[in-house]
């Protein structure tokens, strides 16, 4: 898959795509927060992310505290936001709704 760096208009046309995620200050990551039931779906979600991450060869940042999830995506090796970013935040927001 491409990681070339997302020009501003092909992000922005991203993004419109892409519910609830945030852009940063200087546009090198998006974040989005996921609230659970419980642990449990919490740990659950994050698990079915950790699989598809190895798959991409792509992983986030992320924390969780109890039912909380706090994602955050960028591409270190281009130093700011790539296709990689969008399909694996495409696929969290079918899981975590
Ligand atoms: C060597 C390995 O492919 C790279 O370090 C990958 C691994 N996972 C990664 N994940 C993220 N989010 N950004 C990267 O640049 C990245 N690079």
């Amino acid at each position: 898959m491409n990681s070339k760096r997302l020009t501003d208009n092909v992000l922005a046309q991203n993004l419109a795509g892409l519910d609830g995620w945030q852009l940063n200050d200087d546009s090198t990551a998006i974040s989005r927060s996921f609230r659970f039931r419980d642990f449990n779906a919490a740990f659950g979600f994050m698990s079915r992310i950790a699989l598809m991450a190895e798959r991409l060869d792509h992983h986030p940042e992320w924390s969780n505290v109890y039912n909380r999830v706090d994602i955050t995506l960028s591409t270190h090796d281009v130093g700011g936001l790539s296709e990689k970013d969008m399909v694996l935040a495409r696929f969290i927001n079918e899981l975590g709704a």
